[in-house]
């Protein structure tokens, strides 16, 4: 396999370089829904360490299980089995310390750009001054570039100036990791590269830790430090993690020539729908062993005198 690719996702065995310390660790995590013949194992054996500072993408394809990745990581849901760990402690439910931004926005209809993120701060930064909390506001309002927009109501933005106001209400609570999942997926190509270049700008300048969630694979090349497949469902698991070693700052239109872009492309979407191949091929493989016994019925012939149907 590729050159860039650096080692199993569930094995992180030190090099002679020690890796950055992990912030958050996944272990042996699985994660299913309903019950009974209805059950869907959904994740299985997820061996993951993020590390402290780091931008990692974790790549699938549609309904692979990344939006449940995510809300495990945030601690909407809990793993069936195995343990999510961040500095040590279990994660048993959301946190400040862990900032998620949807796909879909999920602003309050009722109150204006500045209303949505001071609501927000107001109720986790309670023992600040109420001028520290607005000019706290003000600074995370103009870090996404909604200044003009701050008195907008929801419905008067553009579907990209919503997720701006969705990404500063998260950043304005300072977590320590930003999970973001699919934050660009609902928009249209330019405003998902500049929105895309605005989150690794604020990225550099704050040094969170980042995870994004995506199906698109250029998009986490040009934001990664490290790239994790995530493999088809049911039973998901992660592939091998890829390094991006591609200079900062990453401009598109000049990845486009890059032979390590276009050679990591590869890499990455080659594994993928090898991966995807093999999850049909074995599919196809289990539906010919099974056996369909047919009713033992006789056919009648409705079209008999009297007993013909009409429509
Ligand atoms: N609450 C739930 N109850 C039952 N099944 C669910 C639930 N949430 C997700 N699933 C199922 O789990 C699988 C993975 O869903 P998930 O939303 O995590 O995938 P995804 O990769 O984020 O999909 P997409 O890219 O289409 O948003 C799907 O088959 C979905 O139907």
């Amino acid at each position: 396999m590729n050159a860039l690719l650096h080692h199993e996702a569930s094995t992180e065995k030190s090099s002679s370089v020690a890796a950055p310390e992990p912030i958050l660790q996944m272990k042996d995590v699985c994660r299913g829904y309903g019950s009974g013949v209805t059950r869907s194992e959904v994740l299985s054996d997820i061996n993951l360490e993020i590390r402290k500072g780091e931008f990692l993408a974790v790549v699938g394809f549609s309904g692979s299980g990344k939006t449940t990745f995510a809300q495990l990581v945030a601690g909407l849901i809990q793993p069936d089995q195995g343990t999510i760990t961040m500095e040590a402690q279990a994660v048993t439910g959301p946190s400040a310390d862990r900032g998620l931004v949807f796909q879909n926005y999920s602003l309050l209809p009722w109150l204006t750009v500045r209303g949505n993120i001071a609501l927000s701060v107001n109720a986790v930064f309670r023992d600040w001054s109420k001028a520290e909390r607005r000019d706290h506001v003000e600074r995370f309002i103009e870090m996404v570039g909604l200044s003009h927009a701050a008195h907008r109501r929801p419905h008067e933005l553009s579907g990209g100036m919503r997720q701006r106001t969705s990404l500063a209400r998260t950043l304005a609570l300072k977590p320590k990791m930003l999970l973001l999942d699919e934050p660009l997926s609902a928009l249209d190509a330019l405003t998902r590269s500049q929105l895309g270049d605005e989150i690794l700008k604020i990225w550099q300048e704050e040094r969170q830790t980042c995870l994004m969630i995506t199906n698109d694979v250029d998009e986490a090349i040009m934001m990664a430090d490290r790239i994790v497949p995530l493999t088809p469902g049911p039973e998901a698991s992660l592939g091998p993690i890829f390094d991006v070693e591609i200079e900062r700052p990453r401009v598109l239109a000049e990845l486009n020539d890059s032979e390590e872009f276009k050679s990591l492309r590869n890499a990455v979407t080659n594994y993928l729908v090898t991966v995807r191949q093999k999850a049909r091929d074995r599919e196809t493989a289990a539906s010919k062993h099974l056996s369909f016994r047919l009713p033992d019925i006789q056919p009648q012939d409705l079209t008999r005198k009297g007993r013909l149907v009409h429509a």
